[in-house]
């Protein structure tokens, strides 16, 4: 009896997992948001950002939210490792990519990348976040001088591209016309719980069709 009751309970108490990859260029300051995820979370303290290196591989971070697990793989952003970036994108449930919007030289090269998350197909109905980060540096772009930026390269990519290939589909800047974009400071945290509940949210309505619950 004590084992079915156990069991019961454990049945109805059991919580959905679903994995967020944090993407973007090395230095957009992936690790120190998850550091803050994982300390406004769990309650356990961040690592100082003085102890937080360039990501080599990976990093996870899992917190537990009402009938939910968040499961966050925070990959290195460094040109080499991006190339195994793919390898993750058939079992993400959401996307995070995160852009440093006080390193203006740096955007065009974020947007690159970016780009090629977009034109993915196994990321195509996958919940794509684009976070605007270091809200807190004085110099950083806002959320909407960051959405202007991506307009901007991405019409200076289509015109040159029209000039070499003519005409084309123009599939990602549709997604990215519906994208939400969020200011955060992983630093101080500012942003970071409405991020966390954006994920949250849309993670409950994006299940893979081979998801199986518990
Ligand atoms: N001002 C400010 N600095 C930040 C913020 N987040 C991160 N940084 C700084 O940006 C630098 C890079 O941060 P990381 O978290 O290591 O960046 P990353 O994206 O994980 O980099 P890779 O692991 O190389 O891909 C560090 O010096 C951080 O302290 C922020 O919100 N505001
Ligand atoms: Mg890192």
């Amino acid at each position: 009896m004590y084992h079915l009751l156990k069991g019961l309970h454990e049945y109805l108490t059991r919580k959905e997992e679903f994995s967020v990859l944090i993407l973007g260029l090395d230095g957009a300051g992936k690790t120190t948001f998850l550091e803050k995820v994982k300390n406004l979370y769990t309650g356990l303290p961040s690592l100082p950002p003085d102890k937080i290196g360039p990501t080599v591989g990976q990093n996870m971070g899992k917190i537990s939210l009402p009938s939910t697990i968040l499961q966050f793989f925070d990959l290195g952003g460094q040109s080499g490792i991006r190339s195994i970036w793919h390898r993750y994108y058939d079992d993400c449930h959401a996307v995070a990519y995160m852009v440093d919007a006080a390193d203006i030289d740096r955007l065009n090269e974020g947007w690159e990348v970016f780009d090629s998350i977009l034109s993915s197909p196994q990321i195509l109905n996958v919940p794509l976040l684009l976070l605007a980060n270091k809200q807190d540096d004085p110099g950083s772009l806002s959320v909407e001088e960051i959405r202007q930026n991506y307009e901007q390269w991405y019409q200076a990519k289509k015109d040159g591209a029209r000039r070499i290939y003519g005409e084309g589909g123009d599939d990602r800047h549709e997604r990215f016309a519906s994208l939400d974009v969020m200011g955060v400071s992983g630093l101080e945290g500012t942003g970071v719980q409405a991020a966390v509940d954006w994920l949250f949210i849309r993670v409950q309505n994006s299940r893979r069709p081979d998801d199986r619950k518990g």
